[in-house]
């Protein structure tokens, strides 16, 4: 269980300024779905929160600057360079807590987590011989294998199919709420992270434009200031929105 809290953030690859003055916060048990056009800097907020790009600002975990030990990342960018098998692949996920040699507690949470994902059958299979959706749901597992308290998925769901996708948004939020789990997911879906997300981030050039709960800011002003498209946008009986796409507003 870990509050995360964002304040003031900013994000800068050299002289260019990516992320500037943004504040956010998630908590237990909570979905956080950061959504926004391309270049907007999603992926440089997730990596900032896992350490994994220089900021300036604050981000607290449980009020402290320590990163907890246990955090699940998942990368958008998940080639397959690395000449490992599935189950290897799944059992890095693993490597902050494995001792001299793998034990029997590593190989049941990796043989639990493929289960979960329908991976079992390709377990001893090379990363270049898998489909790009199936490698998706392998770096998916390797994130889960961590059995972490922070969840941080970066576009999980863009190779998958209607099917899968949905499977791995049941699976990412049964966890979240039965863990416990703070969970930050970047989506470019609208319509998954309208039903699965409990809070919203949108980001517009590194700053954020709206945050709230999907029906307080996945709305028709939204999405033309900020994505430039004309859209009708439905409440479903849910209250959560949907939206439908109609055209560019601005090229
Ligand atoms: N390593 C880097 N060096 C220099 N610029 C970078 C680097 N990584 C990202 N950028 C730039 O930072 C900006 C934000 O990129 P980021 O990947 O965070 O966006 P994003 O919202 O995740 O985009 P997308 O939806 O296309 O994945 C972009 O303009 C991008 O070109």
């Amino acid at each position: 269980m870990v509050k995360v809290a964002i304040l003031q953030l900013a994000v800068r690859y050299g002289a260019t300024q990516v992320i500037d003055g943004l504040d956010l916060s998630a908590g237990p048990g909570e979905i956080l779905a950061v959504l926004g056009p391309n270049g907007s800097g999603k992926s440089s907020l997730v990596k900032a929160v896992a350490g994994l790009v220089p900021h300036a600002g604050s981000i607290t975990f449980d009020g402290e600057a320590r990163r907890p030990g246990r955090i699940g990342y998942m990368p958008q960018d998940i080639g397959a360079r690395a000449a490992l098998t599935v189950l290897e692949t799944v059992l890095v996920g693993r490597l902050g807590r494995l001792g001299l040699r793998v034990g029997e507690a590593d190989l049941a949470a990796v043989d639990a987590v493929l289960s979960e994902l329908g991976l079992h059958q390709l377990a001893a299979r090379y990363l270049g011989e898998l489909s790009g959706g199936q490698r998706q749901l392998v770096f998916l597992a390797q994130a889960l294998a961590a059995e972490p308290r922070l969840l941080m998925l970066d576009e999980p769901i863009s190779a998958l199919d209607v099917r899968h996708q949905l499977e791995v948004l049941e699976i990412v939020r049964r966890l979240t709420v039965a863990r416990r789990l703070t969970t930050l997911v970047v989506l470019h879906d609208l319509n998954m992270a309208a039903r699965f997300a409990d809070a919203v981030a949108v980001i517009c050039n590194g700053r954020l434009a709206r945050f709230g709960t999907p029906a307080d800011v996945i709305d028709e002003a939204m999405l033309a200031q900020v994505f430039g498209v004309e859209a009708s946008v439905a409440l479903a009986g849910d209250g959560r929105p949907n939206v439908t796409p109609l055209r560019a507003s601005r090229h």
